[in-house]
């Protein structure tokens, strides 16, 4: 079967028809990302493929970054300032030996459904590539808006801190017609959440310029974040985004928090039972906002961010320097939280995400516990960062499956940082249509291409459409 061909990890005549005939043809909504809503306005050509594809500073693609440290490339030649074609020159050395990482399916996606490229990229084929990639990033396009326009995507959800001003996503709003894709803000408040990290007390300052509230206790800090959910909603805004690095469920009241806030605000060291207090509490609120709010939350556990700390001094967070977490019991420590709030009948729409794949069966017959108003309220993220692989999306699916109803699966985004990374959504519809293709083959479902056809399109698009309210 030759590279990346019509019908690539399509294996059987069913998962064939279920892709082109179904899956294939469905719009992107693209709920996580990490685009710049200040790029897609300003929709500028980008000079040369390296950086639409390399790139520097904190939206880079932090995935290649990775495989070419491990391929020997110094720095300046990765986020560094050396010179673009080196750098897209030691890309091609690295991606020449990534058979069976998904980013050799991915690069050479990219290549074939945007720049129409089916050469084996290499070493070797490089500076053809280059000329070639070049002339075409010139032209309209190739701008942000048109990338996005030609992958058919109709929503993308960026990831905005609550004290963002979301100016881009207004002027956006208001060209929303004429481009024909929305840009909504998805809140991620982590810097509310990490009150260990230098500059909280400057932050909450920040937040409570914005949101117009004085900031002097716990309550104060809720009703802050109260008026961004509604700010956000102004600008379509219906989706939160939460990092859970670490998790340790422990309650306490208004007036212990209030403490550990005024502590983190002078700089003063916290105890571990501390934050764990401070997060628990600042979850389950924002569990609150999001129920009141009708909003969907999703949580991305089991992470541990910035282990090169030479790396994080010289460079910044998002440099490649994250890796799956250990966090043995993170996935009880959340079921605790869980419990509780449903208790107060104050669980929102929940979407849980973990890096460590150990995690996601007690967290897909966890969510079990608390299917209630409304379908599939609770759902298993899609195979997140490292789990974003053949493997990874295979088993994600299997266990969404095994363990609830992949017919009211939310399905795929692209979590990604580059306008060329749609071909993401295609990878995990094929996986999708393969996996379903084959329960057929083997007489686990019925040989039915209109039963299965609609379930591929509802996990490809109609599903999304109908879960987060983006098109109220
Ligand atoms: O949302 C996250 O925490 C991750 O997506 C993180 O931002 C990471 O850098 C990433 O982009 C993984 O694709």
């Amino acid at each position: 079967m030759s590279l990346l061909n019509d019908d690539f990890l399509l294996t059987n005549d069913m998962a064939k028809k279920l892709f082109h005939d179904h899956a294939e043809k469905m719009p992107i909504i693209d709920f996580h990302c990490h685009l710049e809503p200040k790029e897609i306005y300003e929709n500028k050509n980008y000079d040369n493929i390296t950086q639409v594809w390399i790139n520097e500073g904190n939206f880079g693609d932090h995935y290649k970054w990775r495989l070419m440290r491990a391929n020997g490339v110094k720095e300046d030649l990765i986020t560094g300032d050396g010179d673009d074609y080196e750098k897209f020159i030691a890309w091609a050395k690295t991606i020449e030996k990534a058979f069976g990482n998904p980013l050799y399916e991915w690069t050479h996606l990219e290549l074939r459904r945007f720049f129409g490229i089916d050469d084996v990229f290499s070493e070797k084929t490089a500076p053809a590539i280059w000329e070639k990639a070049n002339k075409m990033l010139a032209t309209e396009d190739f701008k942000p808006r048109n990338l996005i326009k030609r992958s058919n995507v109709e929503v993308v959800c960026t990831t905005d801190d609550p004290a963002s001003d979301l100016k881009y996503h207004k002027l956006l709003k208001e060209e929303e017609k004429e481009n024909g894709f929305k840009v909504l803000p998805a809140m991620r408040p982590d810097a509310v959440f990490n009150l260990t990290s230098a500059g909280y007390d400057d932050y909450l300052k920040q937040l409570s310029a914005i949101s117009g509230k004085d900031i002097n206790s716990f309550k104060d800090l809720m009703a802050a974040l109260d008026q961004r959910f509604d700010f956000f909603e102004t600008m379509g805004g219906s989706l939160s985004d939460h990092g859970l690095n670490f998790f340790r469920f422990n309650k306490a009241s208004d007036s212990e928090v209030d403490a550990i806030i005024k502590k983190a605000r002078n700089n003063e060291d916290l105890t571990e039972t501390e934050i764990d207090k401070y997060q628990t509490m600042v979850v389950e609120e924002l569990m609150k906002l999001n129920k009141k709010h009708n909003w969907t939350m999703q949580f991305h556990m089991n992470v541990i961010r910035d282990a090169n700390k030479p790396m994080l001094k010289a460079f910044g967070s998002n440099g490649g320097f994250d890796s799956m977490g250990t966090q043995a019991d993170i996935a009880d420590q959340f079921m605790k939280l869980l419990i509780d709030m449903q208790s107060e009948n104050e669980l929102p729409k929940m979407i849980l995400y973990s890096l460590n794949p150990n995690d996601w069966l007690q967290l897909a017959s966890g969510m079990g516990d608390f299917q209630q108003d409304g379908v599939q309220k609770i759902q298993l993220g899609a195979a997140w960062w490292f789990n974003d692989t053949y493997t990874g999306m295979t088993n994600q699916l299997t266990t969404m499956a095994e363990q609830s109803l992949l017919s009211n699966f939310v399905g795929m985004l692209t979590d990604s940082r580059s306008f060329l990374s749609y071909p993401r959504h295609e990878y995990f519809r094929r996986v999708l249509c393969n996996l379903i293709g084959t329960w057929a083959e083997r007489g686990q479902v019925p040989e039915d291409e209109e039963l299965l056809g609609k379930m591929v399109e509802d996990i490809s698009y109609n599903n999304a459409h109908d879960y987060f309210g983006f098109y109220k």
